[in-house]
């Protein structure tokens, strides 16, 4: 059937020895959407993600990517799933230009790859030696070779650790510009920020099980949950009340001063603290 999931686990199961680092997951990602896994050290996203890429064998659950059984792996399927790897040091003599027209040739329908180096803002950096890539420079041509076989599907893993501000918010950017562009992507972080920013869906993932998966905005009831209003007293202290209907309160409150409410607040959760509270380590 043709199927709109991109991914589809059940009942995934992984054990290394007695270590087991996932259990039970059941996962879909979509076609054309960008999905984010979010999960504290030692979770099992690398572990989930690696079996679905085709580079770890599972022990139990039904995987499907791109219509296929990661465990056994075909050139052709392995054509259409992209992959960033972090770093590709044993080239550092060629040149960037050089090596992505190389990876190029591995693929039946790859992307021009001056195009592709252009896309990733390299073009000023074509010629030079990888060996003297910034990290920020180096994590592009990451990307470059993850996407020059023109992938229907890319893997990320942490792709923005170490960057700077400005470089991360380029690298959302050309993200965005491959997902308008058509390619599903998966990608693994552990910046709640860069999860609410690319992704319509959020999975996380703790302890080796899916905990729960929603759009950011909904993660943890999020939206509904009540929000807290602060204001400050005459007497100059400050008052804190939980509410589910935070504007009739703000009224009222205007209301009792006579207009401007002083040093008013009105907050909801934030993503990070939905997240903390399900992995448990919230306060
Ligand atoms: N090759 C391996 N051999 C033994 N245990 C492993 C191996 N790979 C992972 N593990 C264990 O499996 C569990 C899940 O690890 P995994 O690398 O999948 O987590 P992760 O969510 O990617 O973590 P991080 O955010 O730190 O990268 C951990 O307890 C880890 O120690």
């Amino acid at each position: 059937m043709g199927n709109d999931l991109a991914v589809s686990v059940k009942g995934l199961r992984k054990a290394y020895g007695r270590t087991v680092a996932v259990e039970s997951l059941d996962l879909d990602v979509r076609r054309g959407e960008v999905f984010a896994l979010l999960g504290p050290n030692g979770a099992g996203k690398t572990t989930t993600v690696e079996i679905l890429e085709g580079y770890r064998k599972r022990d139990g659950g039904e995987v499907t990517v791109l219509d296929h059984d990661p465990a056994q792996p075909t050139a052709e399927w392995r054509a259409r799933v992209g992959i960033v790897l972090q770093g590709t040091g044993e080239f550092e003599e060629l040149t960037v230009g050089e090596l992505v027209h190389h990876f190029a040739a591995f693929y039946p329908k790859p992307d021009d790859p001056d195009e592709v180096i252009a896309r990733v803002g390299l073009s000023d950096k074509a010629k030079a030696r990888t060996v003297g890539l910034s990290g920020g420079q180096k994590r592009r041509l990451d990307v470059a070779l993850g996407i020059v076989g023109h992938p229907e599907l890319l893997f990320l893993d942490e792709p923005t650790t170490g960057f700077d501000p400005e470089a991360r918010r380029e690298f959302w950017q050309l993200i965005r510009e491959l997902n308008a562009a058509g390619t599903t992507i998966m990608l693994t972080t552990h910046y709640l920020d860069e999860a609410e920013a690319l992704a319509q869906r959020v999975g996380v993932i703790a302890g080796g099980r899916l905990v729960e998966v929603a759009e950011p905005s909904r993660l943890g009831n999020r939206q509904s949950a009540p929000a807290t209003v602060s204001w400050r007293t005459p007497d100059g202290s400050v008052e804190s009340t939980a509410s589910d209907t935070p504007t009739a309160l703000v009224t009222e409150l205007a209301a009792r001063f006579g207009g401007e409410v002083p040093g008013l607040t009105v907050t909801r959760p934030t993503l990070e603290d939905v997240y903390l509270r399900m992995i448990g380590a919230g306060s």
